[in-house]
């Protein structure tokens, strides 16, 4: 459950009476996300979601994300929108905490997704791709290639705590995605964690995205390489060819990718492997003993990085010849 700040009834009241909202009927945490703290809200006008933002998002960023959702929602594309206060801003303050009210969005996601839903996912990641293209405000990547490598160092001391051996394998990786890093491939805004958990669905019909909270500029080939990563492998660890071919013809379906892109997806998909291993390994050596969030495991994704080391052309993700 990611609730790390608490709120009581009086203080989102007071949060509340800035805002257009009707009366609160009720409230209560949400036991998914691992980022923020959120709440559900009823109120006399319908469902809210309250989201208090905490240690890895920086407020400076909250402009951009904020205004990314406005961006996005205005060019067509699914998703939660904040809203304005009486004053027009779109962040408060409640417990000490940066806070926003979002729009709710209906669907569920998908514990289970299939190759239907990961062509859906494909095909709504360049929507969004395309949607993101003239946003005003830019967001460079911190958890690119340097942020990776400052994960690493404040985790190395103790990588071997998780699986003996891990420290050598990690630190060769890292050199070689560090030396090897493409320079030059289409780049714009990216959602840069669109994970089964933040899409959600109505059957099987895809009906919006949702936590733009690590959204930024960067390779947009590399967000397909996210999404192969979180949706095309299976609980056994092996890579899901039909699911990969589904995602990557729902994106070609709305925009193309040119040879470079191609050539460069064994890479992208080592280096966001790696890139979630390191958030995962650092939660898992950091969270303290009974936080109330799932912490998740590092080494599911120790076992895609394998998977894309040895891959040799996007063929093997599925990729038409
Ligand atoms: N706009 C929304 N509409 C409906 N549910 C939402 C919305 N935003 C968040 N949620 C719910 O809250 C959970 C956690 O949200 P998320 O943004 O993924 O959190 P975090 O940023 O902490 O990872 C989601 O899985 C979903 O259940
Ligand atoms: N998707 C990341 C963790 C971030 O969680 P989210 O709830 O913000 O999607 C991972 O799986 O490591």
């Amino acid at each position: 459950m990611a609730v790390y700040t608490d709120i009581n009834e009086v203080d989102l009241k007071d949060f509340l009476s800035q805002y257009e909202t009707g009366y609160l009927l009720s409230f209560k945490g949400i036991a998914e996300g691992v980022e923020n703290s959120n709440f559900l809200l009823h109120t006399t006008e319908g469902a809210l979601i309250l989201t208090l933002y905490e240690k890895r998002v920086e407020k400076n960023d909250l402009p951009f994300f904020l205004g990314l959702m406005h961006h996005l929602s205005d060019r067509g594309l699914n998703c939660p929108l904040p809203l304005p206060r009486k004053d027009g801003a779109l962040l408060g303050e409640l417990s000490g905490r940066p806070a926003a009210l979002i729009s709710f969005l209906e669907g569920m996601w998908l514990r289970k997704p299939e190759a239907n839903h990961c062509r859906a996912v494909g095909k709504a990641l360049a929507q969004m791709h395309v949607a993101g293209e003239g946003f005003e405000i830019a967001r460079p990547n911190a958890l690119s290639v340097a942020g990776w490598q400052e994960l690493w160092q404040k985790s190395e001391d103790r990588a071997d705590e998780v699986l003996d051996g891990l420290r050598p394998e990690i630190a060769k990786e890292l050199a070689h995605l560090v030396a090897h890093w493409p320079q030059e491939l289409p780049a714009g805004v990216i959602h840069a964690d669109l994970f089964p958990d933040n899409v959600f669905f109505l059957g099987d019909e895809l009906s919006g995205l949702i936590d733009f909270y690590f959204a930024c500029n960067d390779y947009l080939a590399y967000d397909l390489s996210i999404c192969l990563n979180a949706w095309c492998f299976e609980k056994d660890g092996s890579y899901n060819i039909t699911k990969g071919q589904a995602m990557i013809e729902g994106y070609l379906s709305v925009r193309p990718l040119s040879e470079a892109e191609i050539a460069a997806m064994p890479l992208l998909c080592r280096g966001s492997a790696l890139r979630f291993f390191l958030t995962r390994l650092y939660d898992w050596l950091t969270t303290p003993a009974g936080a109330l969030v799932v912490k998740k495991d590092p080494l599911e994704y120790l076992k895609k990085l394998r998977f894309h080391q040895a891959v040799e052309t996007a063929s093997d993700y599925g990729w038409p010849q």
